[in-house]
């Protein structure tokens, strides 16, 4: 391994430096680091009085004395990556200043409080109360273990079982999944005419996500264990269409599916009909009727209208906005819009008994506000890009290495970019045989276990690691906004949001993977010091965030002596004050620089991550652009959070380029900002994978695909919307493509 050199040009048009350089900045450093060897402290260090680690020092003595150091270290030997298992000599070469100069200052955040919106989760009824067949009742309490109802449950059975369409809104975790699901099998197990599975779907349930399908199928098949004679089904992609078209052909009565597959049946299974059908369930209503869904939801509903249109409607989500509320103006039949009141929201109606239970359709300001789980604690931090990946590593450290049964997931905001955390750590982090591979932190391996799930893997594989994380007490799944919506994985503790979320509905959704249903969770953000003001977009949206400061992550570095610089090496126990703490940083950030530059493979990959990276952060929305735009990234910082020592040089020319043209022709940027309310969308379904149609879109084209030619007149989705009623798409399918064309580079 070369010795490391952890310099990096503050320069972001100083990149790559050619082999000559190379050479003479070697043979500098050798210089340097025979001076170092030397018993006098450099200059600049012997005036450094917070060095000395005689005194024991405080957090808050770190966190003030943590910023501008120059000191430099350098040994003699090449790297190595634990000082405990290995020769004096070949401690690490660390120039700290590289990561801890330079960074921009970390902004003060005057983060505004907002008073958050609250539901309240439980209450005292219990399910019994509700009329429902006996066996319904039992199995929800022997087989579920649920005896009383939630909130949102209380209030949207009796109106679902009344006949009523619905429109269902309350927080993450608060149980909406049975919301719907008990009504269906409750009215389905009561029809006069006995259902056969032959007579095919009498609810069609429709999820985002092929994990969420899985999860939904596996409720509906617990409450269906009396009812032997309904018979539940999944359709996702990923699967082997033979085996689904033949038990379409058998007969599935109660229908989950992602949207693409099923439009691919539509188009393609002769035995799939819609006649009997009495209920059509939206799940993460939001997400399913957005632009990323829009066409496969045109073409189902067309398909069910044209065979029935009697049926009951329901639109579920813990973020329903105005968008979505306007759309179920058009697709649900006097919808009853149901809520988890505050008291507030109470005290308005508090004559009208119907609607005292179930709250009137809230203004489009209440409608931004989301409820967030009160036993959720929400961090933010701030870290200059340099230190973003190790203080990611650190912060996974603390909670997963150095504390019991931690179980944490990490949204990234693409699978390029899981992929190469996913096995930066995996190589790094851990070693599962007990003898570590070069470039590996032997004594981080005994708790950690790092799982990945993205729209890029097989789906075999995606199953497993969704049911292994399920399962586990404890873990770290680095993941894409696949795992955002609806995913019931119990016992998460923390959520990580490495790259923040294109809007704050998907933040309330990420977020929502922990403190479910009444249980204690966490999670933190992760800024950099120009997105600082991200804080009070969310605090606009009643979503409060306390600061978490990046030195007090850092200082876990204290507590794993895998860390230690070669000063501090020889010594059996000392305090560890921030001088070190910065040094075990450039300890850690040089493990990871190494193994990135071990060989140019890897060095290529990560400048694939980092492309990866710039390419989502092109794709925020309009209204975030002025926090989250590419312009304000500085790359030669970002490339070190790559491990990365230098800023490929290849990519800045074509950031150059693209601004320039941007510069000479400023209709071009009307033209992409009218693309980013799709791009937003794309960015997170279409660049998480979370649609099985988008590999298609990449590998086969398949009809009606972005990218490939035009669908057939007979197959062109006609803009016909539940219940007779119209419903104009803004977008036009060869915007359609265009953008697909764009979100297919992030
Ligand atoms: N009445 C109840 N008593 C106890 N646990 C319940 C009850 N209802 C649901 N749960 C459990 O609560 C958890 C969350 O439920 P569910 O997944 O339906 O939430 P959700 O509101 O759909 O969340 P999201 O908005 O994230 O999709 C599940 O583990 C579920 O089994």
């Amino acid at each position: 391994m070369a010795a490391a050199d952890s310099s990096l040009s503050d320069n972001p048009r100083t990149f790559s430096r050619r082999p000559s350089a190379q050479a003479s900045r070697q043979a500098k450093a050798t210089k340097r680091k025979h001076q170092a060897s030397s018993e006098a402290p450099p200059a600049k260090r012997r005036n450094e009085t917070s060095f000395l680690p005689a005194k024991k020092t405080s957090v808050k003595e770190t966190q003030r004395t943590f910023k501008g150091n120059t000191q430099k270290t350098f040994s003699p030997k090449k790297h190595s990556v634990c000082p405990s298992d290995r020769n004096q000599e070949e401690r690490p070469c660390i120039k700290t200043s590289s990561l801890f100069k330079n960074n921009p200052d970390i902004p003060e955040l005057h983060r505004p409080v907002v008073k958050q919106v609250q539901e309240k989760v439980f209450t005292s009824a219990a399910f019994h109360e509700l009329g429902l067949h006996p066996h319904l009742i039992s199995t929800i309490n022997t087989v579920l273990k649920m005896s009383s109802m939630t909130s949102v449950q209380k209030q949207s059975i009796p109106v679902l079982l009344e006949g009523r369409d619905a429109l269902v809104r309350s927080q993450t975790g608060s149980g909406k999944t049975l919301a719907y699901c008990i009504p269906v099998v409750q009215s389905l197990q009561a029809m006069k005419s006995k259902i056969q599975r032959s007579d095919g779907p009498y609810a069609l349930v429709l999820v985002p996500t092929r994990e969420l399908a899985l999860q939904s199928f596996d409720t509906v098949q617990k409450l269906l264990k009396p009812f032997t004679w309904i018979v539940p089904g999944v359709l996702m992609g990923g699967e082997k269409r033979k085996s689904e078209k033949a038990r379409l052909r058998k007969g599935i009565n109660i229908l989950i599916s992602t949207p693409g597959r099923l439009v691919d049946h539509i188009k393609s299974t002769k035995n799939i009909h819609f006649s009997r059908l009495r209920w059509l369930v939206f799940d993460e209503a939001d997400r399913i009727l957005d632009l990323g869904f829009e066409r496969d939801i045109t073409v189902i509903l067309n398909a069910v209208n044209a065979e029935c249109q009697k049926r009951q409607n329901v639109l579920l989500s813990a973020t329903l906005t105005e968008g979505v509320t306007r759309l179920a103006d058009i697709s649900l039949h006097d919808p009853v819009s149901i809520s988890v009141l505050d008291k507030s929201h109470d005290q308005l109606n508090p004559k009208d008994k119907a609607v005292r239970e179930v709250c009137p359709p809230r203004t489009g300001d209440e409608l931004d506000n989301f409820a967030i789980p009160e036993s959720l604690e929400q961090h933010v931090t701030v870290v200059p890009s340099k230190l973003r990946l190790v203080c990611l590593a650190a912060f996974i450290l603390q909670k997963c290495k150095f504390e019991k049964d931690q179980k944490m997931v990490v949204f990234f905001s693409s699978c390029e970019l899981v992929e190469f955390h996913y096995s930066l750590f995996l190589q790094t982090l851990l070693s599962s045989s007990g003898a570590p591979a070069s470039g590996q932190l032997p004594s981080a391996s005994t708790r950690l276990k790092f799982l990945r799930l993205h729209g890029n893997m097989e789906q075999e594989e995606r199953t497993a690691v969704f049911q292994e994380f399920s399962h586990s007490r404890r873990g770290v799944l680095l993941c894409t906004d696949v795992a955002a919506r609806g995913l019931d994985l119990p016992q998460v503790t923390w959520i990580v949001q490495y790259n923040a979320p294109s809007s704050p509905a998907e933040y309330i959704h990420r977020i929502g993977r922990t403190a479910r249903i009444g249980c204690h969770g966490s999670s933190l953000l992760i800024l950099a010091p120009s997105e600082a003001e991200y804080v009070n977009s969310l605090a606009s949206h009643k979503i409060n965030v306390s600061e978490m400061k990046m030195e007090d992550i850092l200082c876990v570095l204290a507590r794993d002596d895998c860390f230690k610089g070669k000063r501090w090496g020889a010594q059996k126990s000392h305090a560890v004050g921030p001088q070190e703490i910065r040094e075990r940083a450039t300890v850690l950030q040089t493990v990871f620089e190494d193994y990135v530059h071990s060989s140019e493979r890897r060095v290529s990959w990560a400048k694939k991550a980092l492309q990866s990276f710039i390419q989502a952060y092109a794709t925020y929305p309009r209204e975030l652009k002025h926090i989250f735009h590419v312009r304000s990234l500085h790359l030669g910082h970002v490339a070190k959070s790559f491990g990365l020592r230098d800023a490929p040089r290849n990519l800045s020319a074509l950031t150059r380029k693209k601004r320039k043209a941007h510069l000479k022709r400023p209709d071009l940027h009307k033209k992409t900002q009218s693309k980013h309310s799709l791009t937003e969308i794309l960015r997170s379904e279409y660049s998480s994978g979370i649609e099985p149609g988008v590999a298609k879109v990449k590998k086969q084209n398949a009809p009606g695909e972005p990218g490939s030619r035009p669908l057939r007149p007979s197959l062109q989705p006609t803009p016909c919307f539940g219940h007779g009623k119209t419903l104009k798409w803004r977008k036009t399918q060869k915007a359609l493509q265009q953008d697909s064309k764009t979100s297919q580079k992030v």
